[in-house]
C-alpha cells in the first residue's frame, strides 16, 4: 500500500471481497456528484479544486479543457489521499472557448453567438491515482435552434446560465433549445458516465459503495 491509497474493503453480491481505493471527487459541482450517484458511485470525500481557469494565449479548446481537468487533479493530489476524480467542461464555437459567463451580459452574448449554431461541448475527465494520471476527453456536437431576442432575455433572467459553460444548461429549460445532439449527454452536463465508469474501473472502483 502506498501513501496514495488507504483502500476500502467491500463485499460484492457474489460474496467476494474486493479492495478499492478511497475516492475523492475534486469538484464543487452538485451535478457531477449527482451524475456519479446515477451509476451507483458515492465518493468518500468531496474537495473542490481552486485553479486559475484562464486559457493560455493560442491554446485550443481541447488542450485547454484537458489542462483544466489535469490541473484540478494535480492541485488536489497534494492534499488528499486516494483516487482523485476531476473534470472540466467547455463550450467551443469556431475558435472561441466559452467558459462560465462572468455576468448576465456575457451570458446574453454567448447565447446570441450559439443561437441556431452548431458548436461543441468538451468534457475532460482526469483521475489521479497512485502517482498516475488517467484521462479521457469527450466531445459532443450540439445545434441550438434559432433563439429569439425575447427567449434569450427570458433565459438570462432565469439565472440558469450561472456556473454553466457556454451560458446554458441542457438539463434545464435550455433543453428546449437543443435541435440536435451527437455525443454524450452526461458529458455535456459535466461528467461523461460511460468513460468515467471505465476510468474508475481501471483503478478498482465500481458502482455501489456500502
Ligand atoms: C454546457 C453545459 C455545462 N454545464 C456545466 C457543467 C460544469 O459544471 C460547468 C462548467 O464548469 P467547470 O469549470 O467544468 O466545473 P465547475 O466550476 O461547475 O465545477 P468544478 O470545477 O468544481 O468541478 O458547466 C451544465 O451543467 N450543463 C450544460 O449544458
Amino acid at each position: 500500500m502506498t501513501n496514495h491509497d488507504n483502500p476500502r474493503t467491500e463485499q460484492t453480491s457474489s460474496g467476494v471481497f474486493h479492495i478499492r481505493p478511497r475516492l475523492v471527487l475534486g469538484s464543487a459541482s452538485p451535478r457531477r456528484l449527482e451524475l456519479l450517484a446515477q451509476i451507483g458511485i458515492v465518493p468518500d470525500a468531496i474537495l473542490p479544486a481552486d485553479i486559475d481557469e484562464t486559457p493560455h494565449r493560442q491554446e485550443d479548446a481541447r488542450n485547454y479543457t484537458r489542462r483544466m481537468a489535469r490541473e484540478k487533479a494535480a492541485a488536489l493530489a497534494t492534499k488528499a489521499e486516494g483516487a482523485i476524480l476531476c473534470a472540466d467542461t467547455s463550450v467551443t464555437a469556431g475558435r472561441r472557448i466559452l467558459g462560465k459567463p462572468a455576468d448576465a451580459d456575457e451570458a446574453r452574448s454567448f447565447l446570441r453567438l450559439l443561437s441556431g449554431r452548431r458548436h461543441r461541448v468538451l468534457t475532460a475527465v482526469a483521475l489521479a491515482h497512485a502517482g498516475r494520471l488517467h484521462e479521457r476527453l469527450v466531445e459532443t456536437t450540439i445545434r441550438l435552434r434559432p433563439l429569439s431576442p425575447a427567449e434569450i432575455e427570458d433565459y438570462v433572467h432565469s439565472g440558469e446560465w450561472q456556473g454553466k459553460a457556454g451560458g446554458y444548461g441542457i438539463q434545464g429549460r435550455a433543453g428546449g433549445f437543443v435541435a440536435w445532439i451527437q455525443g454524450s449527454y452526461t458529458g455535456v452536463v459535466g461528467l461523461p458516465l460511460a468513460e468515467t465508469a471505465t476510468l474508475l474501473a481501471h483503478v478498482g472502483i465500481r458502482e455501489s459503495n456500502p
